[in-house]
């Protein structure tokens, strides 16, 4: 995103954003560079301060003029108090909040008595990161990503567009649903993901270290979200318990036909009767289910040969391996970068268009680079 004020931005601000982490952060760095004038507020001075010095916002002040529009970035657990007190203290505003559970937040403000809840849009811009804090912020975090927009009957038009607005000046891609509908979404294509991702970091805790060694990128892929903080992660999961149960039940129901099929083959053998097709099940279906995640820009994913090239473990290598592709006129769609244990040899996995892999494994070859055979 340019860093430079456009003053294109639809959102006119001042905007005032609760909660200066990595999301709050990541909005006040997005708007900043366009212009708009963002005040930071969070419960701890630390967090305020530190999302002020990356840039995102001046920290927010008694005398500040009054907010159009509040963005409530806190975890979900009291994302419906801070919402509720800012709904009050800006009568003319309207708030949003950025948490990644929906229907329970509503259903806590409409418990609450006196609320003008026409001026409340829930929101959940579906980027992220496995970090925390404004350290991990960027501006460009929700460029191309969508950003679901809840709505309901009683809602205030002007309400919905504010938050439309700041999700299209900030990159992203406005996405309505109701709450109900986000949240069952959601369990199965971000909370089911984590779970998975925890449970299999999980079982590696007291795994030998020679098992460990073994690990490649099938791991590190699978295990990335691990990383995730596990006090957002406990909030979000339980303000979904329901749609999060019923993913996970029928991962369980599937995990019981496997065991069926693993324990006959454990007895009777690999070729006893049903095991393989029992196996085979669950890697098509998989097969088929990753087929459906639509890629970067909603196109299909494999767009791109991967070139897959030696390089030595030492200073400067990497850099003259990228010098050396633009000096052959490829250019790099994308870029992995795996290590094998105890080797001095780093395996860089470049992404190129389709046409130009051939040429560039020639011309690495004629340069003296090793290329792995596809
Ligand atoms: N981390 C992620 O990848 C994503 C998170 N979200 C949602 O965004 C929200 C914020 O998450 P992150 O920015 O990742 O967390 P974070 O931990 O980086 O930031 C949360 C901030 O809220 C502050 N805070 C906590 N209670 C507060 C209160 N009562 N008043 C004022 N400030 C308070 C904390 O001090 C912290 O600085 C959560 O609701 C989360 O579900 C949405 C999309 C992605
Ligand atoms: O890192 C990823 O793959 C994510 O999907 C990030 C993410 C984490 C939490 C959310 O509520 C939304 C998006």
């Amino acid at each position: 995103m340019n860093a430079e004020p456009s003053n294109v931005a639809a959102t006119h601000g001042p905007v005032r954003i609760v909660g200066a982490g990595l999301l709050g952060a990541s909005i006040g760095l997005g708007l900043s560079a366009q212009g708009v004038p963002v005040t930071l507020s969070d419960a701890s001075p630390t967090a305020q301060a530190l999302a002020r010095d990356v840039g995102a916002g001046a920290i927010a002040r008694t005398e500040d003029a009054v907010p159009t529009l509040v963005v409530v970035a806190v975890p979900p657990d009291v994302a419906a108090q801070v919402v509720a007190g800012e709904l009050r203290a800006y009568p003319g505003a309207v708030v949003t909040d950025v948490a990644s559970v929906k229907s329970v937040i509503l259903a806590e403000l409409v418990a609450m008595d006196s609320l003008d809840l026409s001026r409340y849009v829930g929101s959940h811009p579906m980027a992220g990161r496995e970090r925390s804090g404004a350290g991990a912020a960027s501006a460009d975090l929700f460029v191309g990503r969508p950003w679901v927009i809840t709505t309901r009957a009683g809602l205030h038009p002007q309400a919905l567009l504010a938050v439309r607005s700041l999700a299209v000046d900030l990159g992203a891609g406005p996405v309505q649903m109701t709450p109900a509908e986000h949240d069952d979404a959601v369990a199965l294509v971000s909370h089911l993901p984590q779970l998975m991702a925890s449970l299999t970091a999980g079982r590696l805790v007291e795994a030998p270290e020679a098992a460990l060694g073994l690990a490649g990128q099938g791991l590190r892929d699978v295990t990335r979200i691990a990383a995730s903080d596990p006090r957002l992660w406990s909030a979000i999961l339980t303000g979904n318990a329901a749609a999060v149960g019923t993913h996970l039940r029928g991962v369980r129901d599937d995990l019981d036909g496997l065991l069926e099929a693993l324990d006959r083959a454990a007895v009777d053998g690999p070729l006893a009767l049903g095991a393989i097709a029992g196996m085979a099940g669950v890697i098509s279906a998989g097969n088929d289910g990753a087929a459906r995640i639509p890629g970067k820009h909603g196109g299909l994913r494999k767009r791109y040969s991967e070139v897959t090239v030696l390089v030595p473990d030492e200073p400067g290598e990497l850099g003259r391996l990228f010098t050396e592709i633009g000096e052959i006129g490829v250019n790099i769609e994308d870029f992995q970068m795996e290590h094998a244990t105890r080797q001095r040899v780093g395996m860089a996995i470049v992404s190129v268009i389709p046409a130009s892999a051939t040429t560039l494994e020639v011309a690495l070859e004629e340069r003296g680079w090793r290329v792995v055979a596809p």
